[in-house]
């Protein structure tokens, strides 16, 4: 099935043989006085064929495209789905904008290496055996003169082609660095202006492009040398062959064929066939520096999963049918857990807690105890190096992960805000989520009153034009619409904001959270306060005051 382009497209090549005989046919007809006639049936056959060729060509190339852009959603679609499993905490992950250049842009050059490298390649390993021995039936001196030549091209190739993957895999490289450079700045060019820093970056960004111009250059330059070292030993291979069959039919080369002499037909026959024989050798050294492109993506992709910080169940089957998760508050154990993140030092050792179902709970603790650390934890988005963790009586492990995530929901301290409508900023896709749904949750977030104005109008990306109180109300909004969790991990939602905002958002988290267990990380007395319990972190132990 895959092969199926490359088959079409290498009959399609093979046609011009009996082309080549019928016109070389016709010549000898009209120099034997043979008139219109005698050459009109021949005339009508190349045509035919020609017709043909064109079908088969172009039904081949639809069919080496379609094959080659479903390898490349599958690529895509793995990609993003290991993408989606790398920890939001991970620090080392790929910037976002070489992650879009690789899905987007890159990922495209595994159409051309699949489609057309593949089907030249599948040509030139069997067109050119064809017609060396349709060319050796007559001469076997002009196959031996083709044959000859034919594999000092590959080997040439070869070594080019070798340098021609680094090459390119360093300018993928240099291209997505230089969009996730783009992207970074674009996204801060308000505090790069407000620090008068524009220039510098300009200057950092004109070395950058200074830098992938040399690469491309150096990608092109290796694309030339390998076309011309492929011109040059077609070209010397066409003129042998050219040159012995004009010297055979004057009589002066009378040997190589066996035995006899060419006739002006064969004679043709075979010189029309030799360019034949170099052609799919050609079309392969013009797809040539596909291969290195496509195989560089792959390897770009493939770095970018390596290594990654994975959350907890990455390795699981996605369930596209998910059944829906129960509603209603959930208990949380946790028990001896440590509390870090893998590779780093520990914020603490063997952690143990009992949060009952229902229970609102602050973690209080100095800056830096590992609060963020243990609410990721909890959601599953660190995998813990050591301890346990169950929420509702089921312990978090790879194969219940993604199943118990569905009942959690987690406001990390700094949430995206989408460029789209408020409607898509709190549904976020979610099929269960209605505009009705949206519109409570944006009241119970005390969020409508600031949007009165600007209903139906789209948030900005990264949450520009809204203030940090909206944006936090915003997040909360996005928790109150999820029916399913049982369970709320909040990091910090007062965090830098005024004492009046400050009470507000306790009101409507306080709100939010009725029904359902809450696990909220603060340094603010006043939300601590509203909760039934304050846990006290320190590193190594715990203490619980009510
Ligand atoms: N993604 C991460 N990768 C590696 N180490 C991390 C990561 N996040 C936090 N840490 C480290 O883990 C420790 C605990 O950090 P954490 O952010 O959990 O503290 P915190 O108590 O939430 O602090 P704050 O109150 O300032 O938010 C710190 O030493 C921090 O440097």
């Amino acid at each position: 099935m895959g092969r199926t382009g490359a088959v079409l497209q290498m009959v399609a090549s093979l046609l011009w043989m009996p082309q080549a005989w019928w016109i070389a046919q016709s010549v000898e007809r009209m120099t034997q006085g043979g008139g219109f006639d005698a050459v009109l049936p021949l005339a009508a056959c190349v045509l035919a064929a020609g017709v043909l060729r064109a079908v088969l060509d172009g039904m081949g190339a639809w069919q080496s495209q379609r094959i080659a852009r479903q390898h490349l959603s599958g690529v895509r679609a793995q990609l993003s789905r290991s993408l989606a499993r790398v920890s939001p905490m991970d620090r080392a992950q790929a910037p976002s904008g070489q992650a879009a250049s690789a899905m987007a842009e890159q990922a495209e050059a595994v159409v051309p290496w699949r489609s057309r490298y593949q089907t030249a390649m599948f040509k030139a390993r069997s067109v050119p055996f064809v017609i060396a021995v349709a060319v050796g039936w007559f001469s076997w001196l002009a196959a031996l003169i083709l044959l000859f030549a034919a594999p000092l091209i590959p080997l040439f190739m070869a070594i080019v082609g070798w340098r021609a993957k680094s090459a390119s895999e360093e300018q993928m490289l240099e291209v997505g660095g230089m969009n996730g450079f783009l992207l970074d700045r674009l996204r801060g060019l308000s505090t790069l202006r407000a620090l008068d820093a524009v220039d510098a970056t300009a200057l950092r960004l004109r070395e950058r492009a200074e830098s992938l111009r040399a690469r491309t250059m150096r990608v092109l330059r290796i694309a030339f040398l390998s076309s011309a070292v492929l011109e040059f030993f077609s070209a010397l291979g066409v003129a042998m062959v050219a040159v012995y069959v004009g010297f055979h039919l004057l009589g002066t080369l009378a040997f190589g064929a066996w035995g006899e002499k060419l006739s002006l037909a064969q004679a043709l026959f075979v010189l029309m066939l030799a360019p034949a024989f170099f052609d799919p050798l050609r079309e392969l050294s013009a797809v040539w520096h596909d291969k290195a492109a496509g195989e560089a993506a792959l390897s770009t992709m493939a770095d970018m999963q390596r290594d990654a910080m994975q959350i907890v169940g990455a390795g699981a089957q996605d369930s596209i049918a998910r059944v829906p998760a129960p509603m209603g508050a959930v208990a949380v154990e946790i028990d001896a857990l440590q509390v870090g993140v893998p590779g780093h030092p520990a914020a603490m050792s063997a952690w143990s807690e009992r949060i009952a179902a229902g229970e609102h709970v602050a973690l209080w603790a100095p800056s830096g105890a590992g609060k963020s650390v243990l609410l990721a934890q909890l959601a599953g988005l660190i995998v813990p190096e050591r301890g346990s963790i169950r929420i509702d009586g089921e312990t978090m492990n790879e194969e219940s992960a993604q199943r118990l995530r569905a009942r959690i929901a987690w406001m990390g301290q700094h949430s995206h805000v989408f460029a789209g409508s408020v409607l898509r900023n709190v549904g976020l896709g979610r099929s269960d989520v209605s505009a009705q749904d949206v519109r409570h949750a944006v009241d119970v977030a005390a969020l409508s009153q600031a949007l009165e104005h600007r209903a139906g109008l789209s948030l900005g990306e990264g949450g520009s034009g809204l203030s940090g109180g909206e944006a936090v109300r915003l997040a909360l909004a996005r928790l109150a619409v999820n029916r399913h969790a049982g369970l709320l991990l909040v990091d910090e939602p007062t965090a830098h904001l005024d004492p009046q905002t400050a009470d507000q958002v306790i009101e409507s988290l306080v709100q939010i959270a009725q029904g359902r267990t809450l696990i909220v990380a603060t340094h603010d007395a006043r939300l601590a306060q509203r909760m039934d319990r304050v846990i006290r972190l320190t590193t190594g132990s715990q203490e619980v005051a009510a």
